[in-house]
């Protein structure tokens, strides 16, 4: 089989990935620094003077980390001992194999965007690692919950709408639960519009109600797979024995408005028994801006659990006794916040791949994922979603992104380019939506 063509990078002035590094990501390290100084007070409160001299020093690390960006200095090993330093170290030297000339060195502008976009957010954590005694301060912790507490409106129409589904489904007829299940989907697809990173860490919050919106978003969903996913569901539910499991593994992208949408399409899968196990993957330390860590996942279903909206303290009660009684999992794996393309993963993380491949359906959420997927690589846009897989395979999977990134494949012949000639942008601004799957039909 040919090699997979070159991934996505900064040396092409003008695109995305390059617009990322030199704009995008500086305005994000920003961002962090002055949150940091706004803490400062609570950091004094919290633990004196030590706690003040901890801010300076993370402060200085992190403009540190932005001048050598904004230099294109090589990229450089990290120094601090955590559980995956080893790991980036040697990916570091493996990137810096892959360069012809013997002085060459990673770089920001000229390596893979994709690892220097996952080793900014690496090193921010480094920079927060060194700095004790605020060593587990999350600098983007107040945008998350900004997200959650703006998108209050539509939360509270997306759990009253799933409590009175719940109250129904019993009696819906396979169509009617089909549709639900699609309408659901797409809910959970147009979630993915709420991420962080491409807004530069700006308020991106869902202020309308999206069901009434699904039919008008119809269009703009490129690739559409779900009928795939409701033949492998249903046909799992009628053909289950009686105390067998069906599992669906979400790979979870950002927390706020997007994780209250997964969180309702995954009670929905249980309730019509279309899943009697939901595993969940988050993040281990904060990434992309927006993305879950498991301080998110169990912080967001507290808040809603408090509600003082009925059907949305009774999403958040239900919620909780799920994972009491072990229905919903939740997974943490260093794996998620490596810079390594998925294909990559039964090498580096064989358990992760293991407990994948116990999975009837993994759901990918996000635009990283999808970039991972797929190695964030310039494939032609009609390359099949399969080969550009390359290899990974763990079980029935399927991408629900929204397109943030110069990179989509599976599309018929044609369709890409007419796009490009019409909406320059239909990549990057988070307009379009896929539901692409891969396993069998
Ligand atoms: O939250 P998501 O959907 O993975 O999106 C992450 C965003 O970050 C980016 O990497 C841009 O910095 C894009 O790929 C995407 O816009
Ligand atoms: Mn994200």
């Amino acid at each position: 089989m040919a090699a997979p063509p070159a991934p996505l990078s900064g040396q092409d002035v003008g695109s995305f990935a390059y617009l990322t590094i030199k704009d995008r990501i500086p305005q994000i390290l920003t961002k962090a620094i002055d949150t940091l100084h706004r803490h400062k007070s609570e950091f004094f409160e919290k633990h004196g003077e030590e706690g003040m001299e901890a801010e300076k020093k993370a402060i200085s690390l992190l403009s540190k980390l932005r001048n050598e960006l904004q230099t294109d200095k090589p990229i450089i090993p990290l120094v601090e001992k955590f559980v995956d330093t080893d790991i980036w170290n040697q990916y570091l030297e493996y990137q810096q194999s892959l360069l012809n000339e013997s002085d060459g060195k990673p770089r920001w502008f000229h390596s893979p965007w994709l690892f220097v976009e996952c080793y900014m957010y690496r090193r921010i954590h480094e920079a927060i690692i060194q700095s004790p005694p605020i060593d587990d301060f999350d600098v983007f912790k107040e945008s998350k919950d900004q997200n959650f507490f703006e998108s209050q409106e539509s939360i509270i129409a997306l759990c009253t709408h799933l409590q009175q589904l719940l109250r129904a489904v019993e009696d819906l007829e396979e169509n009617q639960l089909k549709n639900e299940f699609f309408k659901l989907l797409q809910i959970s697809l147009w979630g993915n519009k709420c991420d962080l990173s491409l807004s530069g860490g700006e308020s991106s919050s869902q202020k309308t109600n999206v069901i009434n919106s699904l039919e008008d978003l119809k269009p703009f969903i490129l690739v559409d797979d779900t009928e795939h996913l409701w033949t492998l569901l249903s046909n799992c539910k009628k053909t289950r024995e009686k105390a067998s499991v069906v599992r669906v593994d979400i790979v979870l992208d950002n927390s706020g408005f997007e994780l209250v949408t997964d969180l309702i399409l995954a009670n929905f899968l249980l309730s019509s028994k279309l899943a009697t196990e939901i595993h969940f993957y988050g993040k281990t330390i904060p990434w992309f801006v927006s993305d879950t860590t498991v301080h998110d996942f169990n912080w967001l279903i507290e808040q809603v659990k408090h509600s003082n909206h009925k059907w949305v303290s009774t999403c958040g009660a239900d919620w909780e006794s799920l994972i009491k009684t072990g229905r919903w999992v939740y997974h943490d794996h260093i794996f998620w916040t490596l810079p390594h393309e998925y294909c990559a993963m039964s090498q580096v993380a064989p358990d992760l791949y293991t407990e994948l491949q116990k999975a009837h359906l993994i759901l990918f959420k996000g635009d990283l994922n999808y970039r991972k997927l797929t190695g964030d690589r310039k494939w032609e846009f009609s390359v099949p979603f399969h080969q550009a897989l390359n290899g990974f395979h763990p079980a029935p999977l399927c991408s629900i992104r929204t397109l943030k990134a110069e990179i989509q494949v599976g599309l018929q012949p044609g369709q890409g380019e007419q796009l490009m000639a019409s909406e320059p942008d239909w990549l990057t601004a988070g307009k379009y939506g896929v539901f692409q799957y891969d396993g069998p039909l």
